[in-house]
């Protein structure tokens, strides 16, 4: 099968890329650069630009008319920086994504892989949710990630398009190929600051210590960008299955089920580095929520598909990536 991937020169969509290769498809990326990587396309059929240019969209359908699906990546991912600029947010992550639609429909391409999150949901006293649980978002972020699922659900009720909405846990890794991994030289999240202080020498900054967790710091599902990848590529093999009970549209959570808080993921990385990480504690970052977990197996079941990866492998498979782009 060919795919439209955008966003396919970041973390999560390259990956997607190169799962989709290993099972013999053709992945087609449509990326802007905006924070990708070109060096992530070397190889695959790539198209720079914006998801919301109509001609260029049509153009890619013309050259391609074989692609039956496309999976949308692309998109504005950092919760305290959509606190500080909402409308950039919605517009990149929403209105683009209204836009791109529109182009698909147009072409014909009525199969929609979007990415979502696992932001979104409002967490229960146990931090565990399913795929039924309340959706209360409180960043621009996570927002503009339910609204675009809105959107989706109306349009494949009105029989306009199919949608299946992964929502993502958190993502952790590398390829285990190590052919792309994360892109970003700063980056914000969790694992990446760990290994940022590690191989700077200085101190790992945890944000928020008195949550209402079992040891006061956040608690997230950290998922393997790996075992994620393989999650898209089984949501594409049985799309029109996934989607046939829903009425044209599913959101399925992306998790491995097992909670880890922010002081539990820097004793895994000091255990896989084989000595403490410094940690300074700080008040916790503008837009921060206590976390979530999965406890849906809906996604498994329906997906047939299982994590294969630890939080440890993550967090090695990050390490390795962080010494070898180190080289580039
Ligand atoms: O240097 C840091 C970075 C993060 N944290 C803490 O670690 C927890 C997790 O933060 P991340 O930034 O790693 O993860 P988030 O869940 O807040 O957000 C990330 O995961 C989301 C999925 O739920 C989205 O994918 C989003 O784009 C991405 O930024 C938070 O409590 C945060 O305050 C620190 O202690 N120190």
């Amino acid at each position: 099968m060919k795919v439209l991937i955008t966003g396919g020169a970041g973390f999560i969509g390259s990956t997607v890329a190169s799962a989709l290769l290993d099972r013999g498809h053709v992945p087609v990326i449509l990326d802007d650069l905006s924070t990708g990587r070109e060096s992530f396309t070397a190889g695959r059929i790539f198209y720079r630009g914006d998801i919301s240019d109509g001609p260029l969209v049509d153009r890619i359908f013309a050259e391609h008319p074989e692609i039956t699906a496309t999976v949308h990546c692309a998109g504005v991912i950092v919760v305290p920086e959509s606190v500080r600029e909402p409308v950039r947010y919605y517009r990149e992550n929403l209105a683009k994504a209204v836009s791109l639609v529109g182009h698909l429909a147009r072409n014909d391409c009525r199969r929609l892989l979007f990415s979502s999150t696992a932001a979104l949901y409002q967490p229960g006293p146990d931090f565990a949710v399913d795929e039924s649980s309340p959706v209360a978002p409180v960043s621009p972020y996570a927002r503009s990630k339910a609204m675009v699922e809105t959107v989706l659900a109306d349009a494949a009720a009105a029989g306009e398009l199919s949608a299946v909405a992964l929502r993502y846990f958190n993502p952790i890794g590398a390829d285990p190929q190590f052919r792309t991994g994360l892109q970003l030289r700063d980056p914000s999240h969790a694992l990446g600051r760990m290994i940022e202080a590690w191989f700077t020498g200085g101190k790992f900054c945890l944000t928020g210590t008195e949550w209402p967790t079992r040891d006061g710091t956040a608690i997230r599902d950290y998922v393997h960008v790996w075992d994620l990848a393989e999650a898209h590529v089984a949501a594409l093999t049985r799309f029109d299955v996934v989607t046939a009970d829903g009425g044209g549209f599913a959101a399925l959570n992306v998790g491995t089920g097992t909670g880890t808080t922010v002081r539990e993921l820097v004793d895994a990385f000091s255990e896989v580095v084989g000595e403490p990480l410094p940690v300074r504690e700080t008040g916790p970052r503008p837009g921060d929520v206590a976390g979530v977990f999965n406890r849906s197996r809906r996604g498994q079941h329906v997906l047939r598909w299982q994590p294969r990866y630890t939080v440890a492998d993550g967090i090695r498979h990050a390490l390795r990536w962080r010494e070898l782009d180190a080289r580039v």
